[in-house]
């Protein structure tokens, strides 16, 4: 074993990295906690912002301490997300290469769960620009849309399908995001879990994936479309070497983003192309590590297929009209019935969501709004955290904080009320959920798979 008991040949691995500094990184590792961050949600107003900010992100902040998130009500109402500062980088070269804003763009995050950077990546965009936000894993999708709902906006699609499957959307997107798996090791410090996991054969089968899903998703970015790849890996096989198997392999060059020195992220470019690159190292960023990149598509060497749109199922105008009582703005979406559920998204984006619905898996589009029982609706949860309630049309309950947790907590809750009917639960005039007011008692109807089950730390935030 070595310092900090970091895998065999893990620091020698290193040693000839760009940037790497050996004894400031494992100091960094034996002496400094990971730091506690969090992303403001921009279209949620609260008061969480602290005095130090994360130097590439408006929307990020560093906490003095990691406090119970899980018994604030304002984490479950999707006001922030709790995300590492480095993987906040993602914004800026969002930000940086996004050059005409009256475009609507189409965006990928192909790696999406749990949706830290499809979060981040929505704050970004605007209501006209789309996100597809996909995940391969099953069972990671719930995880993904959960967060997604939190964060209340109508123009996000959620995939899960495999990479290859959007070979055939050829040219869809203006920037897919491909935020890799891979050997992890920059998550050592947060996670020392992963280093049992950590060996240089790992690193290897970790490559050719990391090609493989790049190969595949190549086709579905647009001519001069950004490719932003990052991983949370050290290795240089898995970063450098992969943007140079990229700028060889594809018709793609490198974009260099501009960084302040004070950010103490190194730029590296790739030895064959001269492909650039941004590594962060904990004890020179307060951050964990995270590897960097964005390439430009030159040309796009397919021809493209005309996406014909499919014919529609006659659309229940009555039911519609019902439905649209409870939206603002109500003529901005197309809305569209699954199964029994009614939902809604953005009108700018129906094209694309037939596109995406003969070649995907389509787990959610838009915001689901609810059902209809004759003239009433029974909402959604995700129609209470979503941006565009009509709240006009709704009743409102402020809660406590006591009863806030015990309404996550699915308890029943007593308050004086004499009100009737669906109600949003609400704490500082956020929305947690929908309860029904009976005469005599409340049903909460916050759902059972997200309830808290934990017990409350003796100080919450
Ligand atoms: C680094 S994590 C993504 C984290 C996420 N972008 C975020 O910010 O919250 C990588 C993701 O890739 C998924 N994944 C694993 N194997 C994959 C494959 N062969 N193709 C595509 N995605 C894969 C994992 O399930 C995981 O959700």
């Amino acid at each position: 074993m070595n310092e900090y008991n970091f895998p065999e040949n893990f620091l020698d691995s290193l040693n000839e990295e760009p940037g790497f500094d050996r004894e400031n990184f494992v100091a960094a590792h034996e002496n400094i906690i990971s730091p506690t961050s969090i992303r403001i949600n921009p279209f949620k107003e609260s008061i969480l912002k602290t005095n130090e900010q994360v130097p590439w992100c408006a929307e990020g902040y560093y906490l003095d301490s990691r406090p119970s998130f899980t018994f604030d009500p304002l984490f479950h109402s999707g006001c922030y997300y709790v995300q590492e500062a480095s993987s906040m980088f993602i914004d800026h070269i969002l930000k940086y290469t996004r050059t005409n804003k009256d475009e609507p763009i189409k965006v990928l995050d192909l790696c999406a769960a749990p949706g830290g950077k499809s979060t981040l990546i929505n704050s970004a965009i605007t209501s006209t620009d789309l996100l597809v936000s996909n995940e391969i894993i099953k069972t990671r999708v719930p995880v993904l849309c959960d967060n997604l709902n939190r964060w209340g906006t109508a123009n996000t699609i959620v995939s899960n399908n495999d990479p290859r499957d959007f070979s055939r959307i050829t040219g869809f997107f203006d920037t897919i995001l491909v935020d890799a798996p891979c050997s992890g090791s920059g998550m050592f410090r947060k996670d020392a879990a992963a280093m049992n996991e950590w060996s240089e054969a790992n690193v290897n089968l970790c490559r050719q994936r990391q090609e493989r899903i790049l190969a595949d998703v190549y086709p579905a970015l647009k001519e001069d479309g950004h490719l932003i790849y990052s991983t949370c890996s050290y290795s240089y096989q898995e970063n450098e070497e992969i943007v140079d198997w990229l700028c060889r392999e594809f018709n793609m060059e490198s974009v260099r983003i501009p960084i302040y020195k004070e950010w103490g992220i190194v730029e590296t470019v790739s030895p064959e192309h001269k492909a650039w690159g941004y590594r962060f190292y904990p004890g020179k960023v307060k951050g964990e590590g995270l590897f960097a990149a964005c390439l430009k598509k030159k040309q796009e060497t397919d021809e493209l297929p005309v996406f014909k749109t499919k014919g529609h199922q006659k659309l229940a105008l009555q039911e519609i009209e019902l439905i649209k009582q409870y939206i603002k703005e109500p003529d901005a979406y197309y809305y569209n019935k699954v199964n029994d559920d009614w939902l809604a998204i953005g009108r700018a984006h129906k094209e694309s969501l037939d596109t995406l619905q003969r070649h995907l898996y389509i787990k959610k589009s838009g915001v689901r709004i609810g059902k209809l029982m004759g003239n009433d609706l029974i909402p959604d949860h995700e129609l209470a955290l979503s941006l565009y309630i009509n709240k006009d049309k709704v009743l409102q309950t402020e809660l406590n904080i006591n009863q806030a947790i015990q309404f996550l907590r699915r308890d029943n809750i007593e308050i004086n009320t004499t009100d009737k009917g669906w109600s949003l639960m609400n704490f500082e005039g956020h929305a947690l959920g929908w309860a029904k007011l009976l005469p005599n008692r409340i049903n909460n109807y916050f759902p059972k798979e997200l309830r808290i089950l934990a017990n409350a730390p003796s100080s919450s935030l």
